[in-house]
């Protein structure tokens, strides 16, 4: 997504929106095991909300207890308007749609044999038309008649996550993907989350994969047992290593101290290399312009002026802990 589109994208999450998906010091325990505990977090309507975590961290007991296939063991938890709760346990799943880890498609039915089963397992008014439609939506309309077991992995991907768009679900649960997939099926799947997202569907998603959280999510939780944080990717960053700038000039500033020191917002620099100087600074929308007239106004030569951006990668590793990571 263009950087522009990716800006208005997390613009329309937030504020104003209608949540689809609350949690309130959701706890989960299996014996003594903890899946995950003290959950709580919102998700608005329309956005694409990443869980991210390590293995065993409890992203998918979270999504199976939104999903009601496992009962939390304690707090609360509301999915599209409804309290997760045994009673409305139909209600709810009438609501979602999953793509679980793996496919679980009938390999000897027809991708739309496939399709239509569960359509008809949902009693959704027009199977025929609605799986015609979910097929179209993922690009398989070509593939209907081939058995799901003569499919490659990134196409029974593809399956299953038609398979989670019918009924047009309020909230679309993804876990895990692209789990599997090689770049090109990868590259796929989240094209087609993409679109669904430009469509304004509401999507949670968990992956173990930081550059995918970061092209499509528009907030992200970090999950490790308990939530670390949550925020947009770029917030997380700034939040925990604070924004930066780099500066190259054609040549090194006669007064760097009384020029750069003078910019408002700009906390500390230091030259890093000749004519190259390190700004710590607040925020890179008010401070870069500020800058740039500084520099102009003083006659030196701008010949760069980039942000330096820590990864999604370097905001994981130091929340979760680097081994954590490898587990
Ligand atoms: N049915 C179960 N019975 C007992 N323990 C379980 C059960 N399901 C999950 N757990 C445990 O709960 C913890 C969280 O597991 P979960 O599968 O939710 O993690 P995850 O973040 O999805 O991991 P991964 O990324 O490896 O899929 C793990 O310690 C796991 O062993």
């Amino acid at each position: 997504m263009p950087a522009g589109g990716r800006a208005e994208a997390t613009q329309r999450a937030g504020a104003g929106r209608a949540t689809a998906v609350a949690t309130s010091a959701l706890t989960k325990r299996f014996g003594d095991r903890v899946a995950y505990e003290e959950v709580t977090l919102e998700v608005h309507e329309g956005e694409v909300f990443g869980l991210l975590g390590p293995n065993g961290a409890g992203k998918t007991t979270l999504v199976r207890t939104l999903t009601t296939l496992v009962a939390p063991s304690a707090g609360h938890a509301t999915v599209a308007g409804l309290a997760v709760t045994e009673a409305n346990a139909l209600a709810i799943r009438q609501r979602v749609g999953v793509m679980p880890e793996t496919p679980g498609l009938y390999l000897r039915l027809s991708v739309q044999d496939n399709l239509r089963c569960f359509a008809e397992l949902r009693e959704l008014p027009d199977a025929v038309a609605e799986v015609r439609r979910v097929l179209e939506v993922v690009g398989m309309t070509g593939r209907a008649q081939d058995p799901c077991g003569a499919l490659s992995k990134g196409l029974r991907q593809r399956v299953s996550l038609a398979r989670a768009l019918l009924g047009s679900p309020a909230v679309l649960f993804l876990d895990e993907p692209t789990s599997g997939l090689d770049p090109g099926a990868t590259r796929e799947v989240l094209a087609l989350v993409d679109e669904l997202r430009q469509g304004g569907t509401t999507v949670v998603l968990t992956t173990h994969r930081l550059e995918e959280a970061e092209r499509l999510c528009d907030r992200v939780a970090i999950l490790a047992t308990r939530l670390r944080r949550v925020g947009r990717p770029g917030e997380l960053r700034r939040r925990l290593f604070g924004a930066a700038l780099t500066l190259r000039t054609a040549g090194p500033l006669a007064d760097p101290g009384g020029l750069l020191g003078g910019v408002p917002g700009v906390q500390r620099w230091r030259a890093s290399a000749p004519a190259t100087y390190h700004l710590e600074i607040d925020d890179p929308r008010h401070v870069a312009p500020a800058l740039v007239r500084a520099l102009v106004a003083a006659g030196a030569d701008v010949l760069e002026l980039t942000e330096e951006r820590h990864s999604l990668e370097d905001v994981y590793l130091q929340l979760v802990g680097k081994e954590d990571s490898r587990r």
